[in-house]
């Protein structure tokens, strides 16, 4: 798909995100895709910044990063720009003179994309005045683009979408969750409908349950001020997991575009059963080890409240009700402070009815105690080392039939082994931004049902169990499901 010459506006140029994802990713489709002449920058936040102090943040975040130095100071210099922009209509008017300045200056057409890098209780203001100032069309496309977390529960959610269908169509909308551009997030679907012989298993009849991980071995960082009036539930569980559970369970679209996809994802969700408060693990970290190196706890973390209670854990099990997925339970597991970090879907299969290698020689039922048969388990690494890697049984050898010993072996598949390495979500996801492709992008009514699973558990005041950091959570997130697979054994990306 072309490129079309665009400005490039992002709101929050100052903070973190711009610096460390946006500038590179921008920076990357530059370099690899040659659009230099054709995008330009215009950072906008309320500092008052000049040109050649966002030109040298910018420059030094790209070193940071490792790029190649060659092209660096030419492009910062060349095509960023910046404009200092307070909260009031006479500010976007400046803001809408600056935009027409660059566009005359470099003969381009009036291409728009708005990326909202900012604190989400200013997304909706942006947005009113942004419709205010007539900023949401213009001869060419407007493109918004809102970061996570879109909405605090469902009410708000719905409040802030009502506020961006009042300035702009929801085809110009792109709401963004960074895993989605993430190669082995997309590539799930590729391993789901392109391979048969998966997707003919992929149901209630052959599947005993599925597990979703999504750990971080870091803590809070000095993002407390954000963190700690959110927690885990609306900073990972209703968006970036809530985006796995529903790839995972979706129905064939009837063609890869990006509303046939997003209308089976929002099908999935609308099937998912809110899970009931005893199906819910809130957990917050204790100090702990973490690779070898004691860490605080939460709560004495720069910026957080002494007495805060806000989650940094949340596992549950979630129920599906359909016709595919009635009775396979759903469990979900994530956290800041884990042992490892890692994202990983295991599709535990169900076992052979029968279970006839047995110490001894006796068959015996697999669901009876004292019975030992494993399944066999698919398990999808997103990160840290992406890929696949189907366990199964095989004969260890010269043991015998009357006592035969099993060995659990694997087939593996290893993204960076076959392709080296990916491209990062935020460059798939910007140019999907720029060439107008919605499909990895969350459309209204998906954030509306996410948010309908998660409120009611925001809403329950739940207790939240302590557990060590560098630990998998508290003992409760146990007796939800004693035995998780354990991912150990894909972080060597291959056995
Ligand atoms: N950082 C990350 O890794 C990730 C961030 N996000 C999301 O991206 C967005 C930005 O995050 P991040 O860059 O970390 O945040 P930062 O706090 O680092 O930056 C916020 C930016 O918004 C500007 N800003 C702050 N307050 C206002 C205001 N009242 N009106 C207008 N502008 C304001 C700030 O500049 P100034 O003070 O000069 O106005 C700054 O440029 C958030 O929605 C966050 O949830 C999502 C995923 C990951
Ligand atoms: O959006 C967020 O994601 C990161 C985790 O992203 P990953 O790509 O490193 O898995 C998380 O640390 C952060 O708290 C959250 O806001």
């Amino acid at each position: 798909m072309s490129i079309d010459p665009h400005v490039f506006v992002i709101f929050g140029a100052t903070g973190d995100l711009t610096k460390r994802k946006l500038i590179p990713a921008l920076f990357h489709l530059m370099q690899n895709e040659d659009i230099a002449e054709r995008c330009h920058v215009l950072g906008t936040a309320r500092s008052d910044w000049s040109d050649d102090k966002f030109r040298s943040v910018a420059k030094e975040a790209l070193r940071n990063a490792d790029f190649d130095e060659a092209d660096i100071d030419a492009w910062c210099d060349q095509r960023l720009f910046y404009q200092s922009l307070g909260e009031d209509g006479a500010d976007f008017e400046a803001l809408q003179h600056r935009i027409e300045d660059i566009e005359e200056q470099f003969d381009l057409p009036q291409n728009r994309a708005f990326y909202l890098s900012l604190p989400p209780r200013t997304y909706g203001p942006t947005i009113k005045q942004l419709g205010e100032q007539g900023l949401s069309e213009s001869d060419g496309w407007t493109r918004v683009v809102i970061e996570k977390p879109f909405g605090q529960d469902l009410e708000s959610a719905k409040e802030l979408n009502d506020t961006v269908h009042a300035a702009f169509r929801e085809d110009q909308v792109f709401r963004i969750d960074h895993y989605l551009g993430k190669e082995t997030v997309q590539n799930l679907l590729v391993f789901r409908f392109a391979n048969a012989m998966f997707e003919s298993l992929w149901n209630r009849d052959r599947i005993e349950r599925v597990e979703i991980t999504v750990s971080e071995n870091l803590g809070v960082g000095d993002r407390a001020s954000y963190y700690d009036s959110s927690g885990h539930v609306r900073d990972m569980l209703q968006n970036h997991i809530t985006q796995l559970l529903s790839l995972v369970t979706m129905e064939p679209p009837a063609a890869m575009e990006g509303d046939e996809i997003r209308q089976e994802k929002v099908k999935a969700l609308r099937a998912v059963m809110p899970p009931s408060p005893e199906d819910v693990v809130f957990g917050q970290y204790s100090e702990g080890e973490v690779g070898g190196e004691r860490v605080p706890a939460y709560t004495d973390e720069p910026d957080v409240p002494d007495d805060s209670d806000t989650e940094t854990f949340v596992a549950l099990r979630l129920e599906i009700a359909n016709w595919r997925w009635r009775g396979v339970p759903f469990y979900i597991r994530s956290g800041k402070r884990l042992d490892k970090k890692r994202t990983q879907i295991a599709v535990v299969f169900q076992r052979a009815p029968i279970a006839l290698f047995q110490p001894g020689g006796e068959p015996c039922i697999p669901e009876e105690a004292g019975c030992s048969a494993e399944p066999n388990v698919l398990l999808i690494t997103l990160q840290p080392n992406e890929g696949f890697d189907l366990r199964f049984e095989v004969k260890s050898p010269e043991t015998n039939s009357g006592d035969m010993q099993l060995d659990t072996q694997h087939l593996s598949f290893s993204y960076r082994d076959a392709f080296g390495p990916i491209p990062d979500a935020y460059t798939t996801l910007l140019r999907d931004v720029i060439t107008g492709d919605q499909t990895l992008f969350v459309r209204s009514d998906e954030v509306e049902a996410s948010w309908r699973l998660y409120t009611p558990l925001l809403d329950a005041d739940l207790p939240v169990h302590d557990y060590p950091a560098g630990s998998w959570g508290p003992d409760e997130t146990f007796e939800l499901l004693p035995s998780w697979v354990d991912g150990d054994l894909r972080d060597d990306g291959r056995r």
